[in-house]
């Protein structure tokens, strides 16, 4: 077999992407030795990374070469199927000796070599070789880096005396309080925890108690920042009511925070994928924040790593459960990689007891419940569990009762727990849930996704929307309240898709939507008024970033249509002209992945009629998490719940 030749039917046939068979070119005509099989390696690490893996994971390609890959793609044709070698053809073709002709290549052996090869392990492209490499080394100089406040071996009597008034005194074990506890001491922190499980709550506090206990007069510079738009925005609102809450010796401490998106955080540069500020130029700041973290790809994290001061605090706040970025890594996911079991050190354990509350008698040994529980100890947790001694998992929801419609749903999926999850879909699919608890989540099932059940879902769904549209900016105070009311009503409910494309995909939900909200005199694809939108890439001329969602409204007939959207001063509004928008699809639906930061009162989340290795319990989590108060699960087969439910996205690397 001509190993060359075979990649390129690869490509011609849509199994790999331009960039990977452009680098095996590459490879091919500058290596002397063993340049074919080098470079059908390169082309794959190249193929894994757009599919989300920072490197190749070799030991699972010599276990399971198609599973690895994922080749043939799914929606191969039998003519492709027919031209092109398997992939475990082309990988015997690649010779049992490969692995010790790799580690001998120039690809991978000379200094700025294109690959890196990690032992026998893995292999990267340089630049994410180097991303992991950024990320490890800042993490544990931060996590080494001691506090004033911290630097004796026992909690200190303020701090306990602060996380006592922020916190209350109690005798019972709260996490929130051991987080903050826990990020006094270095300069990194996760704090990971399902929706509603009090991240924001504790980020406040944390704040509070750093500003209380800081080193010198100046109050600290704190930074936040998300993902995305509306992750940021739904961050500073959330944070600033939170702070609202404080006693007011704490307001006078900590004050009002914007939060930006990352990219306006670190400055993009126009045609560069550097940022303004790098390890030049770092971030003014003491304290970073970071929401969402979960969407935070390797990239991203390196950027943010390098732009910090050595001695400022990374704070990541996320779901570790939830989908990790379409861009390459899954670095909240990996670095919190057994937080569910603790791995604490006795050494942290003993200092974190000390900052519990003490005894109500007077003693002042904590009350044995408020102590860390003794089976999430670990002897050798610093050595193999480095990161999980700045990890802390939130763990009650105060938004889903664990037992309860979303809550149990989203925890059953999470935990792949499918004895309660079939019965459930058996009885809803029948219509035969008698549970209260459970009341707030229902299974639609239907055979077509044009089928007249979700059509009356989704008329009634969008109703308010539609009389808010016609009643106009008359039945309000102003045109400001009006739109105001259009943005809030947009959040009400919200069609999310597991695919972008297919019969049941985010395309067709919203070509299906259209045509039952406003018939067929306009098609998905134009500006009709009422069209929700979303934009798909950030515009920094207009300042709208992906994800940004808007509606077409028109306030009164004599005035051209113009897509609304939040302002980014609080209550502020932007009426623009839907010319000046060039990257913006139709929201009506949305995919789950686009979805994540956001939440919606009442969540509809349709799922595919046919499996697909894209239908994950991550993907079906994050979906269901983005429901308030209520949710629908559509989908024709029950048991392809079931299936996305035992299927767990594995994403490689070696950050940890
Ligand atoms: N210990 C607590 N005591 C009282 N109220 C709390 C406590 N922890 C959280 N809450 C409240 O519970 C609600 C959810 O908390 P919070 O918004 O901090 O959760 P979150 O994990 O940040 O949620 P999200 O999923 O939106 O990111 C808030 O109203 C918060 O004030």
């Amino acid at each position: 077999m001509q190993l060359m030749s075979s990649l390129r039917t690869w490509y011609e046939h849509g199994w790999l992407r331009a960039i990977d068979l452009s680098l095996a070119e590459y490879i091919y005509t500058k290596l002397e030795q063993d340049a074919e099989p080098v470079a059908v390696l390169a082309a794959l690490v190249s193929h894994q990374l757009g599919r989300g893996h920072p490197c190749l994971e070799l030991e699972q390609l010599r276990a399971d070469v198609t599973a690895t890959l994922q080749l043939p793609p799914e929606h191969a044709s039998s003519e492709s199927l027919r031209a092109c070698a398997s992939a475990q053809q082309m990988i015997a073709e690649l010779g049992t000796d490969i692995w010790t002709k790799l580690a001998d290549s120039a690809a991978v052996s000379e200094a700025n070599s294109p690959l890196v090869l990690q032992g026998q392990e893995r292999l990267y492209l340089r630049r994410y070789w180097d991303y992991e490499q950024q990320i490890k080394r800042d993490l544990f100089a931060r996590m080494e880096r001691h506090y004033p406040v911290a630097s004796e071996p026992v909690a200190s009597d303020e701090l306990r005396e602060t996380l006592d008034d922020l916190f209350g005194r109690s005798g019972s074990l709260s996490w929130q309080r051991l987080a903050c506890a826990m990020a006094v001491r270095s300069g990194f922190t996760i704090i990971t925890g399902g929706p509603g499980t009090g991240k924001t709550y504790t980020v406040v506090r944390l704040l509070a108690t750093l500003q209380q206990h800081r080193p010198s007069a100046e109050p600290l510079r704190i930074r936040l920042a998300a993902p995305t738009g509306k992750a940021a925005k739904r961050m500073e609102d959330s944070i600033n009511e939170e702070i609202k809450r404080l006693p007011a010796r704490y307001t006078e401490v900590l004050t009002e925070n914007q939060a930006v998106t990352l990219h306006r955080l670190l400055g993009t540069r126009a045609r560069s994928r550097a940022f303004r500020h790098n390890a030049g130029n770092p971030l003014l700041a003491d304290v970073v924040i970071i929401d969402e973290a979960s969407m935070v790809d390797i990239e991203m994290m390196a950027a943010i790593t390098a732009a910090l001061p050595p001695d400022a605090r990374l704070i990541l706040l996320g779901d570790k459960d939830q989908l990790a970025s379409v861009e390459a890594g899954a670095v909240l996911g990996q670095l919190c990689e057994g937080a569910e079991n603790g791995h604490y050190a006795p050494e942290l354990a003993t200092w974190l007891d000390a900052t519990q509350s003490e005894h109500a008698s007077g003693d002042d040994k904590p009350e044995q419940s408020a102590q860390l529980p003794r089976k999430l100890l670990d002897e050798q947790g610093k050595q193999q569990w480095p990161y999980l001694q700045h990890t802390v998992m939130l763990r009650e929801s105060r938004r889903f009762k664990a037992e309860e419609g979303i809550g149990k749903l989203a925890t059953e999926i999470n935990q792949q727990q499918t004895t309660w999850l079939s019965e459930w879909l058996r009885d809803a699919s029948q219509g035969q849930v008698t549970d209260s608890k459970l009341a707030n989540i229902q299974f639609l099932q239907i055979r077509k996704s044009s089928a007249d059940s979700l059509k009356k879902l989704v008329l009634a769904g969008y109703q308010p929307l539609q009389e808010l549209l016609q009643a106009g900016p008359a039945a309000f105070t102003d045109v400001t309240a009006w739109g105001e009311a259009l943005l809030q009503q947009l959040e009400q409910f919200q069609l999310l898709a597991a695919l972008r494309r297919g019969d049941w995909g985010m395309q067709r939900l919203n070509e299906l939507a259209t045509l039952w909200l406003h018939g067929d005199r306009v098609t998905s694809e134009q500006w009709f008024v009422g069209r929700p939108v979303m934009i798909t890439h950030n515009d920094y001329s207009l300042d709208l970033r992906n994800g940004d969602i808007g509606i077409v409204v028109q306030a009164s007939p004599d005035e051209p249509p113009r897509v609304l959207f939040r302002g980014h001063k609080k209550g502020s509004l932007r009426w623009l002209l839907p010319s000046r928008l060039t990257h913006v699809e139709t929201a009506y639906a949305m995919t789950i992945h686009k979805s994540q930061g956001s939440e919606f009162t009442h969540t509809v989340v349709v799922v595919p009629d046919h499996d697909t290795p894209l239908l994950t319990k991550e993907l079906l989590y994050t979906g269901i998490t983005r429901a308030r108060e209520q949710l629908t699960l559509v989908c024709a087969e029950p048991k392809l719940v079931l299936q996305a439910t035992q299927r767990q996205i594995e994403r490689g690397g070696g950050l940890t």
